[in-house]
């Protein structure tokens, strides 16, 4: 989002109705899975008791656990590889039984085989011969079976593959006589069209441009068959240029004859799907998007994604997989995620939804670099990366960031956002969040006046260079740190909190640290240097270090970068002893003395944990009353 790099932004979490695959935990991971399921809904639960993968069974049909036995429907010996099964289906489940305790299915554990009946894609009459599933390929059906054959019918079913990977499995039974095959079929069919959160009919959005250029034989060959299968009717429309399915969203599409919008291509694509289903939703409500201070409407159809792109960063983050064939079952199950969107406007103007990624500076000169450079495949993404970090761009900007205050919420759970803001949905169907400028804005701005600058080059006596001035008004005051016996009292560490800024003294210059003009002047303590005493930095990110590079003090974390924050700079500048390049600083016990400066300063967890993607970079360069560094 290269034209992120100059607006005002503000930013609105909006939890629209789309609802997409969701992700399913590793099978080998049982407690994840249990946890997983055990907070969805109660088709899910239901599924939790009969499908709860038992340590050490691998990918193969769920075996029945602990259940309470609904009443059958339909029970009958029946015939599957030529030995004699007892089969049964009732409202939860289709379970077989080998008659011999000696029997073994092929593939399968001895014994039980139980598929939950909202897993179970779809049942035909078949021919009686048993036809192989192969991901991809798609056994001959026959629709209406050969009488000189056994009369049999086919189960397809979500059979769990590794590393989150579906495929499509099959049982072919046979049976005594077709009146038996009829009452089977239909007993199964009937039960599933009582779930109701299947989709019958899709729209389907083709990019033949995307990735490989294979959308279209990814949707024909991988795609289409399993909806057939599940007896789902797709309407296909293969775009013929960018924004086409957006557009079409939201302008001719008759979106009440579908359940959901299904797109087939990567990231590029369904955003665009999203801009569209979003923009009609919001026209047809007549809702300004435009107006940050609108509450957005949900949308009531869900996307499917069908991985056909070059990273399909979404399908990972939402299926677990880029598998078509996964992500077509988890479509057919009806399986749904709802997803947080953001909104970027800038001057009362909607920029765009987000939902993956909200990339700024260098994201953004990535993604224009890697969008010429498309016949170098996925490959180009790589090439832009290194290309732009090599060109050592600076990218100035004021990051306001929402402390996260209560517990990890859910867009499900249908609360209001972390940041406590208000803001409501019309319909309950979700909250919006309308954070206005106050203390719970995150806020992206580029320097208030004048130009970016632009880095000088490297010199060689490696004397700091100037750095822009960015004043940005509407930081939130820090709060008094306490003190006991004279001593700061640091608050307990909690990950992902946000932390309240403590006084740090910057400790004596290292040893040997060289001669050097930037060294000699940072050395130097200037109790003449301009600002209030006792400055307090506060800041959200609980993991910053402080380390000297170019004769400026760096406070960084993990993602982001803030240059020259506006704490900093109002605060009391001063340039005692920085500490060594790369080298963490923990707090240190004593306010600032006239002349230090303060800063909020914690180890970063090199090896206890991984960082809060939240968590805001800062950049902070002191300047001396002259204005050197
Ligand atoms: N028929 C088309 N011709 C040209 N461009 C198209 C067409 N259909 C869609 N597009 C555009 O192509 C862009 C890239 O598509 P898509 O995101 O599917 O693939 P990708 O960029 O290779 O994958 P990823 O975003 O996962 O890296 C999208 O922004 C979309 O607007």
């Amino acid at each position: 989002m290269s034209e992120g790099k100059n607006v005002d932004a503000l930013f609105l979490l909006y939890v629209p109705h789309n609802r997409v695959a969701s992700p399913r935990p590793h099978r080998d991971d049982a407690t994840t899975h249990i946890r997983f399921r055990a907070a969805r809904g109660d088709a899910h639960n239901r599924r939790l008791r009969y499908a709860a993968p038992r340590p050490g069974l691998g990918s193969g049909t769920p075996r029945c656990g602990r259940m309470e036995r609904p009443p059958r429907l339909l029970s009958s010996p029946l015939w599957l590889h030529g030995r004699r099964c007892d089969v049964c289906v009732s409202g939860a489940a289709l379970t077989w039984t080998a008659a011999t305790g000696r029997t073994r299915i092929p593939g399968r554990a001895a014994g039980s085989h139980c598929v939950p009946v909202c897993e179970i894609v779809g049942v035909q009459e078949a021919a009686g011969r048993s036809q192989k599933s192969e991901p991809g390929r798609w056994p001959r059906v026959l629709q209406k079976p050969d009488k000189s054959q056994q009369p049999a019918f086919t189960v397809s079913y979500v059979g769990r593959g590794r590393q989150h990977r579906w495929r499509c499995s099959e049982v072919t039974f046979h049976c005594a006589d077709w009146s038996t095959c009829h009452q089977w079929v239909q007993t199964i069919q009937e039960q599933l069209s009582l779930l109701t959160n299947r989709p019958k009919r899709l729209l389907v959005y083709v990019n033949p441009f995307g990735g490989k250029q294979r959308g279209r034989q990814i949707y024909e060959q991988k795609v289409a068959p399993v909806f057939s299968r599940a007896a789902i009717s797709a309407d296909v429309i293969v775009t013929e240029r960018a924004n086409h399915a957006r557009d079409h969203l939201k302008t001719e599409a008759e979106l009440k004859e579908y359940d959901g919008v299904v797109c087939v291509g990567g990231d590029g694509m369904f955003s665009e799907i999203v801009h569209g289903l979003i923009s009609r939703t919001q026209l047809d409500s007549g809702v300004d998007q435009d107006s940050p201070e609108e509450t957005l409407v949900p949308c009531s159809l869900r996307i499917g994604i069908i991985p056909a792109g070059s990273t399909d960063c979404i399908c990972y983050a939402t299926v677990g997989a880029n598998d078509p064939v996964t992500s077509a079952l988890h479509i057919v199950v009806g399986d749904c995620q709802p997803l947080d969107v953001c909104s970027v406007h800038h001057d009362d103007a909607l920029l765009r939804y987000s939902l993956s990624l909200l990339g700024y500076g260098f994201y953004g000169d990535v993604l224009t670099d890697s969008e010429k450079k498309r016949w170098m495949g996925p490959a180009r993404y790589d090439f832009s990366g290194l290309k732009t970090f090599l060109t050592h761009h600076q990218y100035e900007g004021t990051v306001s960031y929402l402390p996260a205050t209560g517990s990890v919420g859910s867009p499900r759970d249908r609360m209001k956002c972390r940041s406590g803001t208000k803001g409501r949905v019309a319909g309950g169907e979700g909250e919006v969040c309308g954070h206005k400028c106050c203390e719970h804005e995150l806020r992206l701005s580029p320097q208030p006046q004048g130009p970016v600058p632009v880095r000088p080059p490297l010199r060689r006596d490696h004397r700091p260079h100037p750095r822009p001035q960015v004043l940005a008004p509407g930081l939130p005051a820090a709060p008094a740190a306490s003190h006991q016996q004279g001593r700061p009292v640091r608050p307990p560490f909690r990950g992902g909190a946000p932390r309240a800024a403590l006084p740090l003294r910057a400790p004596a210059p290292r040893r040997g640290l060289g001669a050097g003009p930037a060294r000699r002047r940072e050395g130097a303590v200037r109790p003449d240097l301009p600002g209030p005493p006792g400055l307090r930095l506060r800041c959200a990110a609980q993991h910053l270090e402080l380390r000297r590079r170019d004769a400026a003090a760096h406070l960084h974390t993990s993602a982001g970068s803030l240059q020259d924050h506006p704490a900093v700079r109002e605060g009391h500048r001063g340039a005692a002893g920085l500490p060594g390049p790369r080298r963490p600083l923990r707090g240190v016990d004593q306010p600032p003395p006239p002349g230090s400066f303060s800063l909020v300063a914690r180890r970063r967890p090199a090896r206890t944990g991984t960082a809060s993607p939240a968590l805001v970079r800062f950049s902070a360069s002191f300047l001396a009353k002259d204005g050197r560094r």
